[in-house]
């Protein structure tokens, strides 16, 4: 069904004309396609869940892929009810999210006449479910998402009724061959997957897998895993943009990503996961800075705590790394004055002993400084050994093959906005005067704002990425300025007062200053004009968002409902704001609900004791009626396909 959508969307009615034509020759084959189709549309609507904001967090994001937002559990529920206590539902449901897990355990707890009762009935249990799962599917779409190895013997026990006694011989035999050729596990590890992949049919990640957290390499592994048919799509966040920045070869995204891979205590992404060589910064990290509290890693990796001495080194590196950005940024924004960034200059406004600043009429002292690199009569001139080393990262950022493959995948699932199923999906904002009305960028006389400074940027950005030896062109800075302009879609506000953070302490100077859009967004109105001008039907589209942590106490529906906020705190050190673990909506054909999920506290707890993340549900629009596969986008292109073929079927009726 995916690829059939890819002609709808990707091309014109005349390809599809000759696609379809050249498939489906005879009148029976057109006419068999034209009832498939049809009555794929009477389908209900398959389930959506968005998520946002992992920044790393592999684990808790896994628990939410793997439990499908809480509705696996939902669904052994309504399949089994008042058949299984608490216990055993619980136990049969973490058999579904970490399958090998589970059995492993099972294959210490039981053995001989025990354990093939277990296979017994846990083989009938997740026929069960998967036929519980499967109801919404066509049999070729659940085939699909079955592991290949595993079709015939799965299809037969789905399809057959083994209640008819003719087959039950048949059926016990199928199991029991299972166990004695050694592939009982096999089997329920596959199922496990498949029912996973069933109950959560799409997935939107509105941005920022990365940064933070310790493991967003992972999180993009099990995306490309999840994603075999087209089943997941990325909304870019600012985080997101500044590695594909770093593929895509720019200097200042690299700096500022490494900057926070030091702070966070995660460089070891870089160099064990990316291969990235650090060697020449943290030569040159130590030759010029000293322990400074300012830039002491904020938090250890959980599973490795680090000495003293690797604190110093990453303190170290720390400053090493931001000094460089801050003199990267001062050409930058002198190159480009249409970025209107002239504010962020800000090492030229350093007394000549870097004791104080001058800021907006005021002077602030300075504390935890270390600018020994620093040229007050050049302030932004890098040392040839600050250059090498910018240098030889860019050289490891372009060249790695992980990271590439990595962000191909960004690149080729991702966008700076999506328009899916009526509603509007984008990570920051869309950036508005205090009026609301649209603002962005000047670019060679001319101005992009609302719509068309998104497809601006996301040609910029495309365009970057596919010349990553082009470091300081228009496409490149423009990377850049994504993550830190003033009127960037995915940044959203007004500084980012990085500088100011680690060396003043007036609290004043480290306001960002939020777009208007975070206050207007209350507004349906203000959502409506948005919805349009993204050509969504205001009254029945909504627009979702991450970005912004939902603070404690603040609600994260607003707007008559038409915006939703879900970045709830997959980031740990975020919860202390939002004090959640996160949250998923899901859209199914019932309507929308919000989920919200309790901090997840380690994979290892969640195996052995069996410790879901609690999830509540809130619902936020309730269909008055069913919503089928014929109102929503790929229902639209199926609709096009039955139009052109029966076109088709007249003409060669008429003899065409
Ligand atoms: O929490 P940290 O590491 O100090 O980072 C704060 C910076 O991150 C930002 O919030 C951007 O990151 P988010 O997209 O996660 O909000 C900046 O506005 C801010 O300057
Ligand atoms: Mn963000």
């Amino acid at each position: 069904m995916s690829q059939k959508l890819v002609y709808a969307k990707g091309s014109c009615i005349m390809d599809l004309y000759s696609e379809l034509t050249a498939k489906y020759q005879t009148v029976p084959a057109i006419a068999t396609e034209i009832i498939n189709l049809e009555a794929i549309l009477n389908l209900p609507k398959p389930t959506e869940a968005f998520m946002s904001d992992i920044h790393g967090e592999y684990n808790a994001f896994q628990h939410v892929l793997r439990n499908g937002s809480g509705n696996v559990k939902s669904k052994i529920r309504s399949c089994f009810r008042d058949e299984m206590t608490e216990t055993t539902l619980q136990r049969f449901a973490f058999l579904v999210y970490y399958p090998s897990e589970r059995l492993a355990a099972i294959h210490q707890e039981l053995q001989g006449d025990d354990l093939q009762q277990w296979y017994l009935t846990t083989f009938r249990r997740l026929i069960r479910l998967l036929a519980f799962t499967a109801t919404k599917y066509t049999r070729s779409k659940v085939r699909k998402a079955m592991a290949p190895e595993f079709v015939y013997i799965t299809e037969e026990l789905l399809y057959n009724d083994a209640d008819t006694p003719d087959k039950l011989a048949y059926y016990w035999q199928i199991i029991r061959n299972l166990i004695v050729l050694e592939q009982a596990d096999e089997w329920i590890e596959a199922t496990c997957r498949t029912i996973q992949r069933l109950t959560v049919d799409h997935f939107h990640i509105v941005g920022d897998i990365y940064d933070r957290g310790p493991a967003p390499d992972q999180v993009v592994e099990s995306l490309i895993k999840r994603d075999q048919r087209h089943s997941v799509d990325i909304q870019w966040g600012n985080h997101d943009i500044l590695w594909i920045g770093g593929a895509a070869g720019s200097a200042l995204c690299i700096a500022n990503l490494v900057r926070i891979s030091a702070r966070y205590n995660n460089l070891s992404i870089l160099e064990d996961v990316y291969g990235i060589n650090l060697r020449h910064l943290a030569r040159l990290a130590e030759q010029y800075y000293q322990d400074n509290p300012a830039f002491s890693p904020k938090m250890g990796r959980s599973d490795r705590p680090i000495t003293e001495a690797e604190r110093l080194q990453i303190t170290q590196i720390h400053q090493a790394i931001a000094m460089i950005q801050f003199k990267l940024e001062g050409p930058a924004i002198k190159r480009r004055p249409e970025f209107e960034m002239d504010h962020r200059l800000l090492l030229d406004k350093l007394a000549a002993d870097f004791s104080t600043i001058q800021l907006n009429g005021h002077t602030y002292p300075i504390t935890n400084g270390c600018f020994a690199t620093v040229d007050p009569a050049d302030p932004y001139r890098l040392l040839p050994e600050e250059q090498e080393v910018i240098d030889s990262l860019v050289e490891s950022f372009t060249h790695s093959e992980k990271l590439h493959r990595h962000m191909d995948f960004l690149m080729d699932r991702g966008s700076m906005y999506l328009r899916y199923n009526r509603n509007l999906l984008l990570h920051g904002c869309v950036p508005v005067d205090e009026a609301g009305n649209f603002i962005g960028l000047t670019i060679e006389g001319t101005t992009y704002t609302g719509r068309q400074l998104f497809d601006m940027l996301e040609a910029n950005l495309r365009l970057a990425y596919s010349q990553p030896t082009e470091k300081a062109d228009l496409a490149t800075d423009l990377l850049w300025y994504l993550w830190t302009g003033p009127n960037s879609p995915l940044f959203g506000k007004h500084d980012m007062t990085t500088f100011e953070r680690y060396f003043i302490k007036d609290p004043a100077t480290h306001a960002e200053g939020r777009n208007a859009y975070y206050h207007l967004r209350k507004d349906p109105d203000f959502i409506k004009k948005i919805l349009r001008e993204f050509v969504l039907d205001p009254e029945v589209g909504h627009v979702i968002n991450g970005h912004t942590p939902v603070k404690k106490g603040t609600d994260p529906i607003m707007a008559d409902n038409k915006m939703i906020v879900i970045d709830g705190g997959f980031s740990k050190p975020y919860q202390k704001t939002t004090g959640i673990g996160g949250y998923t909506l899901l859209d199914n054909s019932y309507g929308m609900q919000l989920v919200t999920h309790q901090p997840f506290t380690t994979k290892a707890d969640a195996i052995v004791n069996l410790t879901d993340i609690i999830s509540t549900r809130r619902v936020v629009e309730t269909e008055a009626r069913r919503r089928t596969v014929a109102e929503t986008d790929i229902g639209t292109a199926l609709q096009a396909e039955v139009e052109v073929l029966k076109r088709r079927l007249a003409e060669l009726r008429n003899g065409d």
